[in-house]
């Protein structure tokens, strides 16, 4: 058995349901039972979540993101700050997103080239450029356990030639940002692009595979694309990507998302969605969605959920509609704390399900309680 020291990344496949899998993967700031949802933590805080609050909804690795923080407070700041894991308190695998997904979603007038990105930033527009050696560069600085390498994202639908060049195009940042690795502590993570084209996909996981990165995610995708679609593309390339390596899918999704990328062999999720929805009067439960701004919860003294954490059990629907009527912080702070661990119970079912070999049942039992709920 090699040491944790000689590979300090390790993923270790323990059951499977199916194409369902149940994992571990092993990180030098500890393991991560998958599959997994990793709450997004993009300016070095899950928004309105003390760190603490975040580690007691179950989650066991967190999102930073590299274009955020290099902007602001920027990444050598991060770094004698004590690096990320300090900076904000998390003690457990921290990956960060290499600002390709950025570029294309938040920067102004990017540019691509062969070389890397010149945008201006969203934050005072000053104009940035980033290569794939200076993506990592930055997130070797912040210190991350993981990073992503710099890919070309595309809007969809696109034409065939402008998703094939930046599909084209992400291989060879994927290899020049394992050229630019000096961090024995910090493994890289390629990312699948190729649009909706099934070839293409597999063609680009099959290079990505030549490269033999410690892990594999299926980007460019819940960017718009019916979810049918999304199904699709993971029907063609979860097979493709090597078995022994965890597979992260990024960006998604909806509780029914996470169930269908399970199903497909997907290990890592993460999205806004549960944080971005709590903050907006949203919660999710095994009973569906709830929009607690609804009048119709005025008066409701039940709780969100019977398995709602205690410390959103303790009040009423009608009380936390009150707050987010009055605009309170707190509203957002308890819907926040319910979503996150409402994934992390779906995440630690399907896991119990896999080992139990039962994950179609798990999977019926809840797209039913989801479809048949009361809103
Ligand atoms: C965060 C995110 C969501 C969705 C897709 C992507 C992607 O394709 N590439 C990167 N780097 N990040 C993504």
């Amino acid at each position: 058995m090699t040491s944790t020291i000689e590979r300090p990344f390790r993923y270790e496949k323990l059951q499977q349901s199916g194409k369902a899998r149940r994992g571990v993967f092993h990180t030098p700031h500890g393991p991560v039972q998958t599959p997994a949802f990793m709450p997004v933590g993009t300016q070095g805080t899950v928004k309105g979540l003390e760190i603490g609050l975040v580690r007691e909804t179950g989650a066991e690795m967190i999102l930073g993101n590299t274009y955020h923080l290099s902007l602001r407070p920027g990444e050598q700041i991060v770094r004698e700050l004590g690096g990320l894991h300090e900076f904000s308190g998390w003690k457990g695998p921290i990956l960060t997103d290499s600002g390709g997904f950025q570029i294309f979603s938040l920067a102004q007038m990017a540019k691509i080239t062969e070389e890397g990105a010149v945008f201006r930033s969203h934050i005072d527009g000053s104009k940035i450029s980033l290569s794939p050696e200076r993506s990592i560069e930055i997130q070797e600085a912040l210190g991350s356990d993981v990073a992503m390498v710099l890919d070309h994202v595309v809007s969809l639908p696109n034409e065939a030639k402008v998703i094939r060049e930046a599909c084209d195009r992400s291989i060879r940042w994927a290899a020049r940002c394992q050229q630019a690795a000096t961090r024995a502590d910090q493994a890289q993570f390629a990312i699948v692009q190729g649009g909706l084209d099934e070839n293409l996909r597999v063609y680009c996981a099959e290079e990505l595979g030549e490269l033999e990165f410690p892990g594999y995610a299926i980007g460019g995708l819940s960017v718009g694309e019916p979810p049918p679609e999304m199904y699709r593309i993971l029907d063609a390339t979860c097979p493709v990507l090597p078995a022994d390596r965890p597979r992260y899918l990024m960006g998604v999704g909806r509780p029914e998302d996470l169930l269908e990328g399970i199903r497909r062999g997907v290990d890592l999720f993460d999205c806004v969605m549960p944080t971005r929805n709590g903050r907006n009067a949203l919660a999710f439960t095994d009973e569906g969605t709830l929009r607690l701004r609804n009048a119709k919860y005025q008066t409701d003294r039940r709780p969100i959920s019977p398995t709602s954490p205690e410390r959103v059990r303790q009040h009423s629907r009608g009380y936390i509609r009150h707050l987010f009527m009055a605009k309170e912080m707190l509203g957002p702070i308890l819907l926040t704390l319910q979503n996150l661990a409402y994934y992390q119970q779906l995440m630690a079912g399907a896991r119990q399900a896999i080992e139990e070999d039962r994950f179609e049942a798990f999977y019926e039992q809840k797209m039913n309680g989801w479809r048949n709920g009361d809103e």
